[in-house]
């Protein structure tokens, strides 16, 4: 087999893409971007996400919240907007109005998320499927590959990668599992850890060890999708998105450091988009 030596990551790669705002232009050309919460309990992993969202850029961001969770996302929201779904029509409803919708973050590993998933497949101009959205699948991976699109970016850590695409990893290692589950799946995909492989269908590979292991801790995936869904939110293509939300999440905590936590990421994002900015040529 040909040993695939995989492009390092870095702003050179996407920088150029990268969604700035027009002059004349106003919140919704910027992008709406939705992220699907899950029960009372557990509703943190989706606002981390949204908030994440929202410091990247996208103009507005909306949690798309079962009936339930509703009130305790309101009394913790802000600038984020919340809205109701009652069940998958409603939300695939919900989804038609975002330009990207993240799901899986504490969503819970129920026949609803499942559910959901196809629903917000099914409608949302773009998708990131985090955690639950991916472990729900554990059992008919291909019920999900089917409903997948160029437009989907799937950000496992090594556990949910296994559990969609058993035994890759160890046949192939990770370099070479990423570039087939991606082929296979049809969507981007992050494989993420200490070295985060990010693949696209094409083949094109990239390897990200732009991070710090302060990155290991609660919610800091949760933050990944959500700058990913907010880039893409904004317009950017699946693949650059991935690949810049990867280097940027490495950046924040890397300018953070010691003591991280996940709240602590979206609030470094300005510092990295300033220097961003005035890169500009
Ligand atoms: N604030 C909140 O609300 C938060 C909510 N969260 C939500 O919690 C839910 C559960 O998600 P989760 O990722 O914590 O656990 P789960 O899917 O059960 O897998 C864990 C098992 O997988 C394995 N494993 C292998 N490699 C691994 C790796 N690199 N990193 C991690 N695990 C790895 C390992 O098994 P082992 O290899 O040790 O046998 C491990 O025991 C999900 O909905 C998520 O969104 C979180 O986002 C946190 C913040
Ligand atoms: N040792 C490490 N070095 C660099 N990055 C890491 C390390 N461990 C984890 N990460 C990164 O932290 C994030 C953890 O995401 P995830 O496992 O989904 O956590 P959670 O579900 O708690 O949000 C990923 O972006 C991963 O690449």
């Amino acid at each position: 087999m040909p040993k695939i030596n995989p492009e390092k990551n870095s702003p050179e790669l996407w920088l150029e893409h990268w969604p700035w705002p027009d002059a004349e232009g106003h919140k919704y050309r910027r992008g709406h971007l939705g992220c699907v919460t899950g029960p009372p309990s557990a509703t943190g992993a989706a606002r981390l996400a949204a908030r994440a969202g929202l410091r990247i850029g996208a103009g507005l961001v909306s949690l798309l919240s079962p009936p339930a969770s509703v009130l305790v996302n309101a009394v913790h929201s802000t600038a984020v907007m919340v809205k109701a779904f009652h069940d998958s029509d409603s939300l695939s409803s919900l989804a038609s109005e975002t330009n990207c919708t993240v799901i899986g973050p504490a969503a819970g590993v129920t026949e609803a998320t499942a559910r959901n998933v196809i629903s917000v497949l099914a409608t949302a101009e773009s998708a990131v499927l985090d955690a639950d959205a991916l472990t729900v699948f554990k059992d008919a991976p291909k019920d999900l590959f089917k409903h997948l699109r160029p437009t989907t970016v799937l950000t496992p850590h090594e556990g949910e990668f296994e559990r969609v695409f058993p035994g890759l990893l160890d046949q192939l290692g990770r370099i070479e599992a990423a570039k087939s589950a991606s082929s296979v799946s049809g969507a981007v995909m992050i494989l993420k850890g200490a070295e985060t492989v990010i693949a696209n269908p094409d083949g094109r590979v990239v390897i990200n060890r732009h991070a710090s292991p302060f990155l290991a801790t609660a919610g800091s995936g949760d933050v990944l999708a959500g700058i990913t869904g907010g880039l893409m939110a904004q317009g950017m293509s699946a693949y650059h998105a991935a690949c810049a939300a990867v280097w940027v999440h490495g950046d924040a905590s890397l300018r953070f450091g010691p003591g991280m936590i996940a709240e602590d990421l979206p609030e470094m994002l300005p510092g990295i988009l300033a220097s961003f900015y005035a890169s500009r040529s």
